[in-house]
């Protein structure tokens, strides 16, 4: 990527349209928001462990959107997945336009939406354009939500947020701003359920913390109904759960980590909601691991370990890619995330075929199970899946993150 890019812009400032507008313009219909809501609703049900619906929450998509139509490609292929799935799993597609960065990189679709589209003619060097970026994210999402899926995203910049909350069914706080005051006051206004990575270091006690503060009300600064700067009370959000993602010290998908994080849930007060994430950390950030930690997630499924959920980066063509630069021979490759590694259409068919089958034997092992071993504390259950090595064992991973 030319440096040029990010070089500091002195004297410059260009208006972004304001939230309300790009929200009446591109706004939802009335079955669009009644998916928003019954999804969300579908999600707090879930994160309860209400026996009504025993399912598992599957969030799954690329890394990061560059290219909206392999987007909602994917999202199309999806779509038939969560219908073929309905039954055991409640599918949320990741729909990720911005991205954090360790240092320095490409911030996603709605910071500079053109960065990866036309080559041939994109100027890189150019000022990214984020006032087509939040029209782009906005648009993005709502035909995403209009094919049925429920919208999941990483809240990053708490006043972007504005241009995209009536449309997001889930929303996340990454590990690197899970210790954030800012995000946790973000979290406590949002209308929706809310995911809390653990740290990029593999702690838990930041996320657990970050639920707490997110639960209570805040003084909040973003905008009013006419887009003017105000701030208000937010209401607290009772819908927050963490979702291990692994850390510099190794992973923590392992069924010893899942009963620890248990257990501080409860110590914590807090409902033992727990999704884990098969990238990142947990992969050592090698896409190729992804499958073996599902694998392993979802024989502690079956066996009715407490995970509500599992998150799972995938992109129609596996791996990832650089952006060439301007005036280079190369091209992009379709369906290949530029950000982090993904795995492919193909093996995340595989993945969701495999999950289902886990929820199917939980479904019915839960079924036969007699009223005294269904009143045994899920800590005591994790407890005994501790115990049963050699379930994990030959799924295990090496990490080295
Ligand atoms: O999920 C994506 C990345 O892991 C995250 O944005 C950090 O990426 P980076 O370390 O390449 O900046
Ligand atoms: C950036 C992400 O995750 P994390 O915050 O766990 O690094 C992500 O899920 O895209």
């Amino acid at each position: 990527m030319p440096s040029t890019i990010y070089e500091p812009v002195k004297s410059f400032n260009v208006p972004l349209p304001k939230p309300s507008r790009v929200k009446s313009t591109l706004a939802l219909d009335e079955s669009t928001k009644r998916h928003v809501e019954s999804s969300r609703n579908a999600i707090r049900n879930l994160l309860s462990h209400q026996v009504s619906d025993d399912r598992l929450m599957v969030v799954v998509g690329p890394c990061s959107i560059h290219d909206t139509n392999a987007a909602l490609e994917y999202a199309s292929l999806l779509a038939e997945a969560a219908d073929k799935h309905q039954r055991e799993l409640v599918i949320i597609m990741r729909v990720y336009i911005e991205k954090p960065r360790s240092t320095v990189g490409w911030k996603g679709l709605i910071h500079d939406p053109d960065y990866a589209q036309d080559l041939e003619n994109l100027n890189q060097s150019s000022i990214p354009d984020l006032s087509k970026g939040v029209y782009t994210a906005r648009n993005v999402m709502l035909e995403v939500a209009k094919k049925g899926l429920p919208v999941a995203t990483e809240l990053l910049n708490p006043l972007l947020v504005y241009y995209l909350d009536d449309i997001v069914s889930l929303g996340v706080i990454g590990a690197r701003t899970t210790e954030s005051q800012t995000h946790r006051e973000m979290a406590s206004d949002m209308p929706m359920p809310i995911g809390i990575k653990n740290g990029t270091d593999g702690g838990l006690k930041v996320a657990v913390d970050a639920m707490k503060a997110a639960s209570r009300p805040h003084t909040v600064v973003g905008f009013d109904e006419d887009s003017s700067l105000a701030y208000h009370m937010s209401g607290g959000n009772p819908d927050t759960f963490v979702i291990l993602r692994g850390g510099s010290q190794g992973p923590n998908f392992s069924p010893k980590d899942i009963q620890a994080a248990e257990a501080e849930l409860l110590r914590a007060g807090k409902k033992p909601a727990i999704v884990v994430d098969c990238s990142h950390g947990n992969s050592s950030k090698d896409y190729r691991n992804q499958g073996a930690v599902a694998a392993c997630l979802a024989d502690q499924i079956a066996l009715g370990a407490p995970i509500t959920g599992v998150m799972i980066e995938s992109n129609i063509n596996e791996g990832r890619q650089d952006v060439p630069v301007k005036g280079s021979k190369e091209c992009l490759k379709y369906g290949v995330s530029i950000t982090d590694g993904c795995v492919s259409w193909n093996e995340t068919e595989s993945i969701l075929e495999r999950l289902a089958t886990a929820v199917r034997q939980r479904q019915e092992a839960s079924t036969t199970s007699s009223p005294a071993e269904e009143s045994i504390p899920t800590i005591m259950v994790g407890q005994s899946l501790a115990d049963e090595k050699h379930t994990v064992q030959e799924h295990t991973v090496e990490v080295s993150v």
